[in-house]
C-alpha cells in the first residue's frame, strides 16, 4: 500500500463509503408487543418472559444475533438487575440447548417439531429450558410460560403449550435424555444430548484426535467435556490494550486477573460498556485466545528494526488493535486490511484510542486475496485470522451453531487457502505469518496449512507453542501435538482459536 493510496483509502473514500451506507433498517421486534390489547399486557405480569420469547422470535424470524438484540431488548423495555440475568439465561440457555428440548418437545406433543408453529415452539422451548435447564421451580414455570402464551400465541395455543409442559414437567432431564437418545448411534445420541448439530460433533471429535488434545481411548470423554463446556455461559473477557489502559483500571470495576493474558481480565458479570475504558476503546471485550494469539506472533522474533506488519483480512479490528500497540512497542508499524467497508469502519472505530494516542496504523480496504500481488515481499509480519466457522466460538454464540452447515466449510477452505496464499506472498523473505482461525475443525486448520505448505516450497511452519505464554511468563500446556496450536474451551477456557506460524526463506529453494 503506498502513502497516497493509504491516504485515499483512509480519509476520502472511506467518508463516502460512511456517506453512502445509511444504517439498516430497524428491526421490526417490537411488532407483536404494541399489537397486543392493553388488557392482554397487564395480564402476562412478566417483562422478562416476554423479552427472552422477543429475542428468540427476532433470531428465529429476522436472523438476529441474539447477544445484541438482548441488550436492546432490555434497554427498551427497562429491565435490569437480576430480571435482565433471569431473561439472558432464558434466552441464550433455550438458544443453545433447543436441539434437545424440541426432541424432549416432540415426544411430549406426539408431533414433529416443524408441524408446531414456530412462534408457539418458541414458548414451548422456553418452558422447557426452565422445568429442565433453570432452577425455575415446576409450576411458575409451567404457569408463567402459559400466561406468556396467551399474551403472544392467543388462548388456543396457550391450551396446547399448557398442555405439551405438563408432560414435559412429569421426567427429569436426565430421564429425558436417556428416551429422546434411546435406540441412537452413540455420537448421534452425544449431539442430542448436548444440542449440538450431529455433524460439529463429528469435526470436534476429528479435531480433537487431530491436534493431539486427545486419543482415541479418551476422545468421548473429552469430546464430553467439550460439548459441556460450548454450553456453559462463558465469562466476558476483556483487554486492557497496553499503554492505553491497565489491568488494574479494569480490576478497579470489579473485573478479576486473568489467568493466560497478561492484559487480560474477567468479568463474571455486569455491562462491559458501562466501563470508561472500554467505552473509549482502550480497553475492550476480547478472548483471551485471541490476546495470546497477537501476543504470540507479535514475540516471534523477525530479523530487523521498525517493522512493517500487516493484519490482512481484520475486520472488526480486535486482534489488530492489540497488534497495533504492541508495534508501537518494537517501533514498528500496523498496516490494516479489510474486504468490507463497513467492518472497515469498525475497524477504525475499534482503533479510535489507539489512533488518537499517536500509534501509527495504516488501514485500509481491499480483498486481501489480490494484497500479495499487489504488494510482493513487504512485509515483516503478516496475521490471516481468516474467515472461518467459528466453531470455537459456540459458548460465546448462542445461535451460532445452528447457522452453519457442513456445506459451508468447503467455500471458506477456499478462501483461507486463497488469503494465505496472498500472505505469503506479501511476506518479505525471513519475515513471518500467523494464520488463525476461530475454528477448530481440521479442515480450515491444519489441511489448509498443509496445503499451502504443498504449494509454497519457500515457507516452512515453525512450532508456535514456545510463543504461548500464561500472565506470569510460563509455558501454557495442552497446546497439542504441534507445530501449530490449537487451544479449547474445555482445557483453556478460552475460544477454540487455531494457530500457525510459518517463515517464509530469506533464500528460495
Ligand atoms: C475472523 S474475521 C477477523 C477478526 C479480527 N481479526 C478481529 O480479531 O477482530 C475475518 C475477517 O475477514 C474479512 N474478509 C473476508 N474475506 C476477505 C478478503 N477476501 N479480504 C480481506 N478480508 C476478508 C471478513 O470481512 C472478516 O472481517
Amino acid at each position: 500500500m503506498s502513502d497516497s493510496e493509504q491516504s485515499g483509502r483512509n480519509h476520502d473514500e472511506y467518508r463516502n463509503a460512511k456517506g453512502r451506507q445509511r444504517p439498516q433498517a430497524r428491526r421490526t421486534s417490537d411488532r407483536a408487543r404494541s399489537e397486543q390489547r392493553p388488557a392482554e399486557r397487564r395480564r402476562s405480569g412478566d417483562p422478562a418472559r416476554r423479552v427472552a420469547w422477543d429475542v428468540l422470535r427476532q433470531v428465529h424470524d429476522n436472523d438476529a444475533y441474539a447477544n445484541i438484540a438482548m441488550p436492546k431488548a432490555l434497554r427498551d423495555n427497562r429491565i435490569s438487575g437480576r430480571d435482565a440475568a433471569f431473561a439472558s439465561e432464558l434466552a441464550y440457555g433455550t438458544l443453545r440447548m433447543h436441539g434437545l428440548y424440541d426432541r424432549i418437545i416432540e415426544h411430549a406433543a406426539g408431533r414433529g417439531a416443524s408441524q408446531i408453529d414456530p412462534a408457539v415452539l418458541d414458548t414451548i422451548r422456553l418452558g422447557a429450558h426452565q422445568l429442565l435447564g433453570m432452577r425455575v421451580p415446576s409450576h411458575a414455570a409451567a404457569s408463567e410460560t402459559v400466561a406468556l402464551a396467551r399474551e403472544v400465541n392467543g388462548a388456543g395455543a396457550a391450551g396446547f403449550v399448557n398442555a405439551v409442559l405438563r408432560r414435559v414437567s412429569e421426567r427429569t432431564r436426565e430421564e429425558w435424555v436417556a428416551e429422546v437418545t434411546a435406540g441412537r448411534e452413540p455420537l448421534a445420541a452425544l449431539a442430542v444430548e448436548h444440542s449440538h448439530p450431529e455433524w460439529i460433533v463429528r469435526a470436534l471429535r476429528g479435531a480433537l484426535i487431530g491436534s493431539g488434545a486427545a486419543a482415541a481411548e479418551n476422545v468421548d470423554a473429552e469430546l464430553r467435556r467439550l460439548l459441556e463446556a460450548d454450553n456453559d455461559p462463558a465469562d466476558v473477557m476483556l483487554v486492557a490494550r497496553p499503554h492505553l489502559a491497565t489491568v488494574e483500571e479494569l480490576l478497579d470495576e470489579g473485573a478479576t486477573p486473568s489467568r493466560l493474558s497478561p492484559f487480560g481480565a474477567r468479568m463474571s458479570g455486569g455491562d462491559p460498556g458501562a466501563i470508561r475504558a472500554v467505552r473509549d476503546t482502550r480497553a475492550a471485550v476480547q478472548d483471551e485466545g485471541s490476546q495470546l494469539l497477537a501476543l504470540a506472533l507479535a514475540s516471534v522474533p523477525v530479523e530487523g528494526d521498525q517493522q512493517e506488519w500487516l493484519d490482512l483480512c481484520a475486520g472488526p479490528g480486535g486482534k489488530a488493535a492489540l497488534l497495533a500497540c504492541l508495534a508501537a512497542e518494537q517501533d514498528s508499524v500496523l498496516f490494516v486490511n479489510e474486504v468490507s467497508e463497513h467492518r472497515t469502519d469498525l475497524v477504525r472505530r475499534t482503533m479510535a484510542a489507539a489512533l488518537q494516542s499517536g500509534i501509527e496504523v495504516m488501514i485500509g480496504t481491499g480483498d486481501g486475496r489480490e494484497l500479495g500481488a499487489e504488494e510482493p515481499d513487504t512485509y515483516d509480519k503478516v496475521l490471516v485470522d481468516a474467515p472461518c466457522t467459528g466453531l470455537g466460538a459456540l459458548r460465546r454464540r448462542p445461535e451460532a451453531r445452528w447457522r452453519k452447515s457442513a456445506s459451508d466449510v468447503a467455500g471458506l477452505t477456499t478462501l483461507q487457502g486463497e488469503l494465505l496464499d496472498s500472505a505469503i506472498a506479501a511476506t518479505r523473505p525471513g519475515g513471518v505469518i500467523g494464520y488463525a482461525t476461530c475454528s477448530p475443525h481440521t479442515a480450515e486448520t491444519t489441511a489448509v496449512v498443509a496445503d499451502a505448505l504443498k504449494r509454497h516450497p519457500e515457507v516452512v511452519q515453525e512450532d508456535a507453542r514456545p510463543y504461548f505464554k500464561d500472565a506470569t511468563g510460563k509455558q501454557i500446556p495442552d497446546l497439542g501435538d504441534g507445530p501449530g496450536v490449537q487451544l479449547w474451551p474445555h482445557l483453556h477456557d478460552t475460544d477454540a482459536m487455531f494457530f500457525a506460524l510459518l517463515r517464509k526463506q530469506s533464500t528460495s529453494v
